[in-house]
């Protein structure tokens, strides 16, 4: 199962909207297409969707390869600003986007757009072979933290569908798992898209871990009658001070575990990381169209009408957050420090 396949300068996605009921790809040729499976949710996760627009600025430039040189790198410009507004809060996108960019500054004065194209694809194929890498150091690093056999939580889907590999919290989950130290899974729906229910517990199936879906209103119960010992989830963004965007109903879980005396891990890779912002009140909410709450599968669920707060994150304050695992290893407050050193290693 991958999300996210480059071959033949056509870009294939998972289309995670249909998942489970039916597994169906979706062949991009062009980059407007890869532009609108990022903000359909066709291919989604924070790192999934770094690597795709890396992929969709490919056949952005290969569109273009007859223009002089100036006029390519101006059009692909806008083709980059035209991703970068398709989802504003996981930093995956922009990071993936800022290092395709450069590369047209690092060619050598005389290049042509052949030269440019040849660079750009060279530059993606090397974001989705790095991501495959840092999630199984993530997952090294994270299993760590599992000592003896426990029961865990995830919010949203942090896996393969997420990332170009084995994910980031679930990659963790799978490593613990292999060794022993995590017995089952206990996986948030996660309303209003269900990417708990779809994705994870459909992914956990596959893999033979034992998982158990609830709704996330059932979160605080579970935890009540001590049936997991730790949180796992990924994130979209993560700010200087430690705070970590993810998917709506993060926060929830976080307050809860606190309450519970149960620890709270993020895994997210370097990518994920905004080291120009303090905290997580600089990070901004996507906020997507009614209907997603209004309707569940393809059912009216509310008065026609009504009005209607769709925020897709929030923003964990660091406080609740035991512990961020990286490709780095694991890092722990004072998150300032642990950050700051993390942004100079990625130097
Ligand atoms: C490794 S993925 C981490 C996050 O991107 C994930 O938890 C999440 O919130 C995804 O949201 P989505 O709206 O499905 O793209």
């Amino acid at each position: 199962m991958h999300a996210v396949v480059w071959s033949n300068n056509c870009l294939t996605l998972l289309n995670q909207t249909l998942l489970p009921a039916k597994v169906e790809y979706i062949d991009c040729y062009d980059w407007q297409r890869a532009a609108e499976a990022i903000k359909r949710l066709e291919v989604r996760g924070a790192p999934a969707i770094g690597a795709a627009a890396a992929f969709a600025l490919v056949l952005g430039a290969r569109a273009i390869a007859g223009l002089t040189m100036p006029e390519f790198r101006q059009k692909l410009a806008d083709t980059a600003e035209a991703l970068q507004q398709t989802r504003p809060t996981a930093v995956n996108l922009f990071w993936a986007i800022n290092r395709m960019m450069s590369v047209l500054q690092k060619l050598p004065e005389q290049a042509d757009t052949l030269a440019a194209i040849a660079a750009l694809e060279q530059q993606a194929l090397a974001i989705a072979q790095e991501d495959k890498a840092v999630n199984e150091k993530m997952a090294v690093h994270g299993a760590k933290l599992f000592t003896s056999p426990v029961s865990v939580l995830t919010h949203c889907n942090a896996g393969a569908l997420a990332t170009v590999a084995i994910g980031t919290a679930l990659g963790v989950i799978h490593e613990a798992w292999s060794q022993g130290n995590i017995t089952r899974v206990f996986a948030d729906e996660t309303r209003p898209l269900l990417q708990g229910a779809r994705l994870t517990a459909w992914e956990l199936m596959q893999a033979g871990i034992p998982v158990t879906l609830i709704t996330d209103n059932m979160a605080g119960w579970v935890m009540k009658n001590n049936m997991v010992q730790a949180v796992i989830v990924g994130a979209d963004r993560i700010a200087l001070n430690g705070d970590v965007a993810n998917k709506i109903g993060t926060y929830s879980v976080a307050v809860l575990a606190k309450e519970h005396g149960i620890p709270f891990y993020v895994a997210a890779p370097t990518s994920t990381f905004d080291f120009t912002i303090h905290s997580g009140a600089d990070i901004p909410i996507e906020e997507r169209c009614a209907t997603e709450v209004t309707s569940l599968g393809g059912n009216c669920v509310a008065p026609q009408g009504v009005e209607v707060f769709n925020p897709a994150f929030d923003v964990t304050p660091h406080p609740l957050v035991t512990a961020i695992i990286t490709e780095f290893g694991i890092l722990r407050a004072p998150y300032n420090q642990a950050i700051s050193q993390l942004s100079k290693q990625c130097e």
